[in-house]
């Protein structure tokens, strides 16, 4: 099976790396830039600028562009080249009725995954469209970057906010933490090792003994000890409301980008509803 990653950046790369680890040998990896395209091949991809080259040449195609590239990309492929192709498109907030609009005879599939693919540890979700068959093929390729998720399309503008941007807002959590950890003196790289491991703990706690976080919290918590006027401060400063406001931010962007998105394809392609 040959594979074609559209775009490969910063997920595009993640998206290489991870399909060669898995085995995967037949891919080829678009971009526009020398460094891109030198970047992919030190992969182990083929690269190209030829968009059309790549797509009429796999069976599973990759979208990995920011969201404003969409049109060019889709322009830059001819109309058969997009039919019989499976495409999993992991552009933030581009809807799968705007998808199926811009490659009208493709198999697609709308998915978000994170950065943490890098490590085998992405948390993706992945809605089917009207079109697809082959979901075996697309969760095994999936799964090569870490847990899968089928949801319906409803979910992945909140899955976008929640896991998609979720390592940005856990990476300020845990910068926050390492430069708590200076304040009250701790060595910089001991504070990282802390606040990291702290997270891996908990995490890894919860998952595996199901317990609820308000149960772990209050296990940790002596009365008139050191937790409680933690939490305090954390209630104070509203810690909480800030996490939730944060996500409820993205996710109302992703909706946005998804509606921006569809006005440019059907404007730049000439498509009406
Ligand atoms: N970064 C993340 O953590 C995540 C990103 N995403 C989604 O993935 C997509 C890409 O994001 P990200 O990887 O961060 O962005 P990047 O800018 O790092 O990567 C996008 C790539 O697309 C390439 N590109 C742009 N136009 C074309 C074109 N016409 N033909 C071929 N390649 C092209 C660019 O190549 P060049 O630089 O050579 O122009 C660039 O390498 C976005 O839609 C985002 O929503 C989803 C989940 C997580
Ligand atoms: O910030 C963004 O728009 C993309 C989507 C999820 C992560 N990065």
């Amino acid at each position: 099976m040959r594979v074609a990653v559209i775009g490969a950046g910063r997920i595009g790369s993640v998206v290489v790396r991870s399909l060669v680890r898995c085995g995967y040998s037949e891919i080829v990896a678009t971009g526009r830039r020398d460094e891109t395209l030198k970047n992919a091949a030190s992969l182990g991809a083929e690269a190209t600028r030829d968009n059309d080259y790549a797509v009429s040449s796999s069976d599973i195609v990759f979208l990995t562009v920011k969201p404003h590239h969409l049109p060019e990309v889709v322009k830059s492929v001819k109309p058969a080249s997009w039919a019989g192709r499976t495409v999993v498109s992991f552009i933030a907030g581009a809807r799968l009725a705007t998808l199926e609009k811009a490659m009208a005879e493709a198999e697609v599939y709308r998915a978000m995954p994170n950065l943490n693919a890098e490590v085998g540890l992405s948390s993706t979700a992945v809605a089917q469209g009207t079109r697809t068959r082959d979901m075996a093929t697309v969760d095994r390729l999936l799964k090569c970057m870490g847990r899968v998720y089928w949801v319906p399309e409803e979910f992945l503008d909140a899955w976008t906010a929640l896991a998609g941007s979720g390592p940005a807002f856990i990476a300020e959590i845990i910068d926050a933490l390492v430069l708590a950890g200076v304040l009250v003196g701790l060595p910089r790289d001991l504070a990282y090792s802390a606040a990291l491991d702290v997270l891996e703990g908990t995490s890894r706690l919860l998952r595996e003994s199901g317990t609820h976080p308000f149960k772990l919290r209050d296990d940790v918590t002596t009365p008139a000890g050191t937790t409680i006027r933690g939490l305090i401060a954390m209630e104070s400063e509203g810690v909480k409301a800030a996490l939730m406001k944060a996500v409820e931010s993205a996710y109302r962007r992703s909706l946005e980008i998804g509606a921006e998105i569809d006005a440019r394809v059907k404007r730049e392609l000439g498509i009406s509803d």
